[in-house]
C-alpha cells in the first residue's frame, strides 16, 4: 500500500489511545489538555515528583497554569518508563536546549512505532540543528516516524478552551495526519502539511521578531514601527526558512503568519515580554534573572545568524535584536535600522 492509499483507509478510529508527553511546563501541560479532549489518555512527564502528584490528584497545574482544571485523561508520573510504557504518540515540550540530554534519557524507553513529535520552537545552539533534527540524530529513526507541531497556540488562551488551529508536518503525510487527528478537539483544530523546515522555522523565526516588538513596545514606540517590523520580520523569515529548504507558502500559514501575529500581539508572549524588559532598559541578565518560563528567542538567535549567514541571507531585525541583546545597540535606535543598504530597496 502506497502512501497516499494509507491515507484514504484512514478513519477516526485511527486516533491515538495512548500517548506521552514529556514535559510539564505551560505547553506541555495545555497539549496533555488538548489531546486529553480529544479523547487520549494522556500520561505527562514531570520532572519534579509534587507537580505530577498535583497534576494527577488535583488536576491542576497551578505554577504554569493557574485556575485551569485538567481532565481526568492526563495523570503525570516523575518516572520515564511508566509514562511511556505503551505510548503510540510521544510528545517533547521541553526547552530546547535541553532537548539532546532528555532525549538521551528516553532512547531506550520510547516504543518501538511510537510517532515523536516536538512541539518546540528552538534550534540547538552550537549545532542549528532544528528539534526534529535532533530527534532524528539522537533516536537514530526515520525522518518519517517524527512529526512537529506549530501554530499561533499561547498556552493560556488554549487551556481557557479558545478556538484555535495549528498544523502538523511531517515528512509522512500519513504520520501527521495521525497525530493531527489525535490532537484536534472541540476549540483545538489540527491542519497537516509535509513542509517539516517551514514550519519548524516558522516557530523559531517569529520569537525573534516578537522579542523585536517587545523591545519597541518598552521604548514606547507605537502600532507604524510594530507593524513595520512585522511585515518586514516576515520577509526575514520567509527568505532565511526558503533559503533551507521550506516553501514559502508555509510562512505564510499557521506556523508563520498565524504566529507572528499572535506572538507579536500578546503579552502572554514569553519573547514579546522579554524583548519589552530589554527595550524599558533592563540588560540581557536582569531579564534572563526575571523569565521564569522558557523564551526560546533568546536561545536562538545566535544559533539563526550563523545559519543566515552560512546561506549568505540578510536579517537586519534580527541582527539587531542581536545588538540589543548584546548590550551594543541602544533600544531606541531599532526601529529604523529595518534594512542594512542606506539605499531604497524594492520592497
Ligand atoms: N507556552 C506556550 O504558549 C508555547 C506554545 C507553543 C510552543 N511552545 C514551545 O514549547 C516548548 C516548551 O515551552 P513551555 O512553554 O512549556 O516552557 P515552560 O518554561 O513553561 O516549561 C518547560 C518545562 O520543561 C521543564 N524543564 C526545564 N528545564 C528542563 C530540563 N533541562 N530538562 C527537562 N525539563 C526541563 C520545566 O521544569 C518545565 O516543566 C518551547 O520550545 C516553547 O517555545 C510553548
Ligand atoms: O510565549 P512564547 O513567546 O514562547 O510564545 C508561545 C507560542 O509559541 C505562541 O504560539
Amino acid at each position: 500500500m502506497n502512501s497516499s492509499d494509507a491515507l484514504d483507509t484512514l478513519t477516526l478510529d485511527a486516533k491515538a489511545r495512548k500517548v506521552a508527553v514529556l514535559g510539564a511546563g505551560s505547553w506541555g501541560t495545555t497539549f496533555s489538555k488538548i489531546l486529553a479532549d480529544g479523547g487520549a489518555d494522556v500520561a505527562v512527564w514531570a520532572r519534579r515528583p509534587e507537580l505530577a502528584r498535583e497534576i494527577t490528584e488535583s488536576n491542576r497545574n497551578s505554577d504554569y497554569l493557574p485556575g485551569i482544571n485538567l481532565p481526568e485523561r492526563v495523570t503525570a508520573s516523575a518516572s520515564l518508563p511508566l509514562v511511556l510504557e505503551g505510548a503510540e504518540q510521544v510528545f517533547l515540550s521541553v526547552p530546547s536546549q535541553s532537548l539532546r540530554a532528555n532525549l538521551e534519557a528516553v532512547r531506550e524507553l520510547i516504543p518501538a512505532d511510537a510517532i515523536v513529535v516536538s512541539l518546540m520552537k528552538g534550534v540547538e545552539k552550537g549545532t542549528g540543528l532544528r528539534m526534529s533534527e535532533v530527534i532524528e540524530q539522537v533516536l537514530g529513526i526515520d525522518a518519517d516516524r517524527i512529526a512537529v507541531v506549530s501554530g499561533p497556540n499561547l498556552a493560556l488562551e488554549i487551556a481557557k478552551e479558545q478556538p484555535t488551529a495549528a498544523v502538523v508536518s511531517s515528512r509522512s503525510l500519513e504520520n501527521a495526519t495521525l497525530v493531527a487527528m489525535t490532537a484536534t478537539n472541540p476549540y483545538f483544530r489540527s491542519f497537516v502539511n509535509t513542509d517539516v523546515i517551514g514550519t519548524e522555522f516558522g516557530g523559531v523565526l517569529k520569537n525573534l521578531i516578537a522579542v523585536a516588538i517587545g523591545i519597541v513596545d518598552g521604548v514606547g514606540y507605537g502600532e507604524n514601527t510594530k507593524a513595520s517590523i512585522i511585515t518586514r520580520g516576515l520577509v526575514e523569515m520567509t527568505d532565511f526558512a526558503v533559503a533551507y529548504g521550506a516553501r514559502p507558502e508555509t510562512l505564510s500559514g499557521l506556523a508563520g503568519l498565524g504566529d507572528l501575529i499572535a506572538t507579536c500581539e500578546s503579552s502572554l508572549s514569553r519573547n514579546n515580554t522579554a524583548g519589552r524588559l530589554l527595550g524599558q532598559g533592563y540588560t540581557f541578565t536582569d531579564v534572563v534573572k526575571q523569565m521564569n518560563q522558557t523564551a526560546e528567542g533568546l536561545s536562538s538567535v545566535g544559533p539563526v545568524l550563523e545559519l543566515a549567514l552560512a546561506k549568505g541571507v540578510e536579517m537586519p531585525i534580527v541582527s539587531q535584536v542581536a545588538g540589543v541583546l548584546a548590550g551594543t545597540l541602544n533600544p531606541r535606535d531599532i526601529a529604523p535600522h529595518l534594512t542594512t543598504d542606506p539605499m531604497p530597496q524594492g520592497e
